[in-house]
């Protein structure tokens, strides 16, 4: 349910200058969640996110088989392989969850009943249960609810999807497939696939897994992968901070003219929200990287921006939201895809940023902002952790925003507000630390 309170989003009384230290990568850590489940023997997960999505995947591995031992809010986990059975699985609001799962739930020996958020009915999932329907799974339903009825194998081999409107549906697929008869080969046909990097993120997870890995990169045909079948060896993973949660904080930097260091910054990652280094240099603030720290500092007023966020979707709201506070008209383009993702994070983000005054329209593939003076008033965040962060960047130099529902940050950052709330304090520079 929803909650409807409102938090008064902390207007910067002036530039902000933090230190911040962000906790592990979703995507990182949901992946190797599912590796390690499916894995010859026992994974240790040093630095995992716990979040609800993250918590969600570690609740319905743990009810299919696997073992997983770590408290609640423990960020090492050391998980072991089990004999994967009947389960029921709560998705919540989760992507990775409701598509990374289903082809795991193939080869469990039992019904794996899906459900998730009401919310979550909406999102597009029957490629995947169609894809796997292909390979030989036997499934009851096209979107959640559904029922997956494992029968401990799966032929697996070639299927050919659209996965325009997700690239998890492909990194659902092969995920897994390492464990299929037949391995599988995945054919895309359709508009290109967004977020190339995060099926870069699953094809170097599998191959630090020891899996075979064949994609359009190395010597495969276009828009095509595949995994070859064999086992998955077990990993000591080390999870990245999750670069598009620390993207909130960098903007803050951007938009009151501060400075903003985040810690532990890798070097190299397949993570898009690596991609905000680019995007805050072109809108002319200052960013380097020196000694693993990504330092951001803003510029006394930041430029209009036409950028291609086709790759990087997920860093759509925080940049409409410097985009609302640039000199200068913008463009995101390359986005229709986000109207599957939590909500219609186009026209969330267009209703919630006109609404305070601004003026944003929809084309058919993102959004144009043209730059106005804005107001204060109620943000709705629609159940979407990355639209309540958008409303808490405006409202650093907008007085009188308030965020409703900003615990559905719970998503990927529990405990946002807080870390939010510290970065505003004035010896915040020294450091602001992740929950350990
Ligand atoms: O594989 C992943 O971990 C993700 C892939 C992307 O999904 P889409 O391809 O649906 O945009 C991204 O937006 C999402 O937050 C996480
Ligand atoms: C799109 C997102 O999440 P999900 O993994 O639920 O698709 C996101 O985190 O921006």
């Amino acid at each position: 349910m929803v909650d409807v309170s409102l938090w008064k989003a902390p207007v910067a009384a002036s530039p902000v200058h933090a230190s911040v230290t962000l906790p592990g990568s979703k995507s990182i850590t949901n992946r190797a969640l599912i590796l390690a489940a499916l894995a010859s023997g026992p994974s240790t997960i040093t630095g995992a996110l716990r979040s609800r999505d993250t918590d969600l995947m570690i609740d319905a591995l743990r009810a299919l088989g696997a073992r997983i031992d770590g408290d609640a809010g423990a960020t090492t986990l050391r998980v072991a392989p089990g004999d994967l059975g009947s389960a029921t699985v709560d998705c919540g609001l989760a992507g990775t969850v409701m598509r990374f799962l289903p082809p795991l739930a193939a080869l469990s020996n039992g019904a794996v009943a899906f459900d998730g958020d009401e919310q979550a009915r909406t999102r597009p999932l029957n490629t995947i249960l169609d894809a796997l329907r292909g390979l030989g799974v036997d499934i009851d339903g096209d979107g959640l609810p559904f029922t997956v009825n494992g029968h401990g194998q799966v032929s697996g081999g070639v299927v050919t999807i659209d996965a325009s409107g997700s690239s998890q549906f492909v990194s659902g697929l092969l995920l897994s497939a390492a464990r299929f008869d037949l391995g599988v080969t995945v054919r895309h046909e359709g508009r290109s696939v967004p977020s190339m990097p995060h099926i870069d993120m699953t094809v170097e997870m599998l191959r630090e897994a020891g899996v075979r890995v064949q994609t359009p990169g190395d010597g495969g045909d276009a828009d095509t992968w595949r995994v070859f079948p064999g086992p998955v060896d077990a990993v000591d993973w080390v999870i990245e901070p999750d670069l598009s949660n620390a993207t909130p904080f960098l903007a803050a930097a951007a938009v009151t003219g501060g400075s903003v260091g985040v810690p532990l910054w890798p070097a190299r990652t397949t993570q898009p929200g690596d991609a905000i280094r680019g995007i805050l240099t072109d809108m002319g603030a200052d960013v380097s990287l020196a000694d693993s720290t990504l330092t951001v500092r803003g510029p006394r007023s930041l430029r209009g921006i036409d950028v291609d966020l086709h790759d990087i979707g997920e860093l759509t709201p925080t940049v409409a939201a410097l985009a609302a506070l640039a000199d200068g008209p913008s463009t995101l383009r390359g986005i229709a895809h986000l109207r599957g993702h939590e909500t219609d994070r186009l026209a969330a983000l267009r209703t919630e940023i006109n609404n305070l005054g601004g003026a944003v329209t929809e084309t058919d593939d993102g959004l144009r902002i043209e730059p106005r003076p804005l107001h204060g008033g109620a943000w709705h965040s629609y159940a979407d952790h990355r639209m309540a962060t958008a409303g808490a960047i405006l409202g650093l130099v907008v007085p009188g925003v308030e965020i409703e529902d900003i615990g559905t940050t719970a998503k990927t950052l529990p405990g946002f507000e807080a870390l939010w709330e510290t970065m505003l304090k004035p010896s915040s520079a020294e450091q602001i630390g992740a929950p350990s």
